[in-house]
């Protein structure tokens, strides 16, 4: 059977040969039908970035719980692990970014929330530039995306780079479990993102796992030290009108180490009119979606995980810049 995430290389892509092209958009075109998800090497991004990044997370969660707190939020800036009732009270911790939009007052581009600098010395610039770099392979990424589905290359650009857009990284630490809990505790639930693609890195500890469309089973994603695990959001399942899958994940939780791991969201510009791409559609097919924009779908989205886990909590705090 084929890999649940096989690794694949764009690196020849990335070095300007187009003879590399077919083979890399063919593989990605695979998996998103199949599993929904690949693991991404030759994205050009250096291990030392990645381990700074991790290292950095670590440090800012290794923080006085008074001293994250001060920055809490719900999707910016740090969430503690009541903010969902769902999860047992040791489970997750996040913090939040997204774009830095200062003086736009739209719902979902919010400011972000930092700690001082002498708190979390070097904290902001490391997670800043990863998230910088997460932004120019997203566009690579979806460029690869439309060749793939027969698109012009430049066909998701407005969509990944128009700057309001709902566009979140969140990094996490993953707290292991309790002896008497033992293995296959959920530390995050099933579920699918609201993302066009999610740029993913896990560390080496394992605990992400993808459920098989075939077997109903959930399978684990090893992780590869250098690879992003790549997935779709329920973005491109709209597009391609289910041909391409946004398939539906846990974490399950450690059970000795902290585990840290880094999600980058492009959910894209705000008004991308998201709607069946003609290409995908066989004779006889129809669209299974309604036509909508990323707004309604993100608003949505919050709404119903912020209404359900935090009563009377709004879908979205507006933070002035400090
Ligand atoms: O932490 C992980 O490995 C997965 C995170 C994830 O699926 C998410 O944040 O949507
Ligand atoms: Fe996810």
């Amino acid at each position: 059977m084929a890999s649940i995430a096989p690794v694949i290389d764009i690196s020849g892509y990335l070095a300007g040969d187009n003879s590399q092209i077919p083979k890399i958009t063919a593989e990605i075109d695979r998996a998103f039908r199949t599993t929904g998800f690949f693991q991404l090497v030759g994205h050009g991004i250096p291990q030392s970035q990645i381990d700074g990044m991790i290292q950095a997370t670590a440090d800012f969660f290794a923080l006085p719980d008074e001293t994250k707190r001060k920055i809490h939020g719900k999707m910016r800036g740090y969430q503690s692990p009541e903010l969902r009732e769902s999860l047992s009270s040791l489970a997750k911790e996040g913090f939040f970014i997204g774009r830095h939009l200062p003086g736009r007052n739209r719902p979902i581009v919010e400011g972000n929330l930092w700690l001082k600098e002498e708190e979390a010395p070097g904290f902001r610039k490391t997670i800043e530039e990863y998230f910088a770099a997460m932004e120019k392979l997203a566009v690579i990424l979806l460029r690869l995306i439309a060749l793939g589905l027969g698109l012009e290359e430049t066909f998701f650009d407005n969509f990944a780079k128009q700057p309001e857009g709902a566009v979140l990284m969140r990094v996490h630490r993953y707290h292991p479990t309790l002896p008497e809990e033992g293995d296959d505790v959920v530390g995050l639930e099933a579920h699918a993102d609201t993302s066009g693609v999610t740029i993913l890195y896990q560390d080496g500890i394992g605990g992400l796992q993808v459920k098989n469309e075939q077997t109903g089973e959930f399978e684990t994603i090893e992780p590869v030290r250098d690879a992003f695990v790549i997935n779709l959001g329920n973005m491109f399942a709209r597009w391609t009108n289910d041909n391409y899958l946004a398939a539906e994940h846990r974490v399950l939780l450690p059970t000795d180490k902290f585990r840290y791991s880094a999600a980058y969201f492009m959910a894209g510009w705000l008004d991308q009119v998201i709607e069946c791409l003609p290409q995908v559609l066989k004779a006889g097919e129809s669209p299974k979606y309604e036509t909508c924009t990323v707004e309604e779908l993100v608003t949505n989205f919050r709404k119903e995980i912020y209404d359900i886990h935090t009563p009377g909590a709004t879908a979205y705090v507006t933070v002035e810049e400090s």
